[in-house]
């Protein structure tokens, strides 16, 4: 296999590339609105899930995106629209500076061999009647690279290799391996074609934790050696916080905050982002005292009929009336004190970031029926936990 993907040409980016760093993946609106039809005879189409409902994101060449946020907000088909395995209801996305929205058969077909997909669970992503050789040898014969038989076999011996399976592997079929080593084939057969970039669907959740880190270990391991560009997408933010360089956090449809993995878990500024992280487990008894917690007890609205204005309002102990409730707010930069000159841009759609931030805004209790109950209010700064503490925020554009 070669490492191509870091000698190959990629266009500038704009969001803090700096002149080595250059955007690979550039998205911009991305809407993918789903028909809910009605009626056997004349199929009208009664409303819409708005599973992805405006993203702009880009991701550099060499970096590792995680994508985070509660089930059903729409992280598996924002993965899938990237890869064109979702029709577009409106937006952009140009990888490698080519809008591969508009590209189509032979053409889609031959960039797709750039941008391929690690499912969750491998044993239904991989056909249980094909044995791993035939698995393996499918991809790369379908974009033309079995040259001849002896230099097939190397290169399924070094896949293999790459993976770390034994040659033997080749003559057995999936239900033959553990969860681990399947996954470690899915990983092979997306590796097969040489691709640029990997998007990985909760790559380790349907693995046992003792194999979790091993999987992760190897991703990591794989993206240093062939330069491969990542977007994890995943619930568990200890997987993500490790492998991630940038993470995005989406709920309903939309990203509400954005910044490199580091800022955001040491400083999370948006309340829905407060309360993915408080209810992650920190092993230090005394951090775990003086963090204060938000729960998320309501569940997600539907996506066939999101809350108006800002769309975590609903659940938010922030909330302020009227403003939250009708004006949907923009992402936007903030710049927080000590923030590295080659760091992204941390951004977050509130519109009290700041506020939040230094304490002025206390949060409220919410009305458990309608979502999210506060815990721990006397404590109002203690909510960013484990955290550094309120930061001091401004906001640069
Ligand atoms: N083909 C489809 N037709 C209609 N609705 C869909 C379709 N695919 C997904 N949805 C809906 O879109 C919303 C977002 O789903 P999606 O799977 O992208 O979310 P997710 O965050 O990845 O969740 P999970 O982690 O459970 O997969 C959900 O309400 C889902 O039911």
């Amino acid at each position: 296999m070669s490492t191509a993907a870091s000698d190959r040409e990629v266009s500038s980016g704009d969001l803090g590339a700096g002149p080595d760093e250059h955007v690979l993946v550039d998205v911009k609106g991305l809407k993918v609105h789903f028909p809910i039809k009605r009626g056997v005879i004349f199929d009208r189409t009664v409303g819409h899930v708005y599973a992805v409902d405006g993203i702009d994101m880009q991701i550099r060449q060499g970096e590792t995106y995680g994508l985070v946020g509660e089930s059903g907000c729409g992280k598996s088909t924002f993965g899938r629209a990237l890869l064109q395995l979702e029709e577009l209801t409106a937006g952009s996305v140009h990888f490698d500076g080519e809008d591969i929205a508009s590209l189509k058969g032979e053409t889609l077909r031959r960039r797709r061999q750039d941008m391929q997909m690690v499912f969750q669970d491998p044993l239904s992503s991989l056909d249980p009647r094909q044995s791993i050789e035939s698995l393996l040898l499918e991809g790369m014969q379908a974009h033309g690279l079995v040259k001849d038989k002896k230099a097939a076999g190397t290169r399924l011996r070094d896949l293999l290799k790459a993976v770390g399976l034994p040659p033997a592997a080749l003559k057995k079929y999936p239900h033959e391996f553990s969860g681990g080593q399947r996954q470690r084939i899915g990983i092979a057969r997306a590796l097969s074609v040489d691709p640029k970039l990997i998007v990985a669907d909760e790559p380790v959740s349907a693995l046992d934790v003792s194999v979790q880190a091993q999987v992760v270990n190897l991703l990591e391991d794989l993206q240093e050696q062939f330069g491969l560009t990542y977007l994890v997408v995943a619930h568990d933010l200890a997987v993500v916080r490790h492998i991630s360089d940038v993470v995005g956090v989406m709920y309903l449809g939309a990203l509400v905050e954005e910044a490199d993995a580091d800022a955001l878990y040491e400083e999370p500024l948006h309340p829905y982002t407060r309360a993915l992280m408080s209810a992650v487990p920190v092993p230090d008894p005394t951090v775990e005292d003086r963090r204060g917690r938000v729960l998320l007890a309501g569940d997600l609205p539907s996506p066939a009929n999101p809350p108006s204005g800002c769309r975590f309002h609903t659940r938010c102990p922030w909330r302020q009336e009227s403003r939250c409730d009708t004006e949907r707010p923009e992402l936007r930069v903030i710049h927080t004190t000590g923030r590295a000159a080659d760091e992204r841009p941390h951004k977050v759609a509130c519109h009290w970031a700041e506020s939040i931030a230094d304490g002025t805004l206390a949060p409220h209790e919410v009305d458990p029926s309608g979502g999210e109950q506060f815990q721990n209010p006397g404590n109002p700064q203690g909510v960013t936990g484990s955290f550094t503490g309120p930061a001091s925020v401004t906001e640069v554009n």
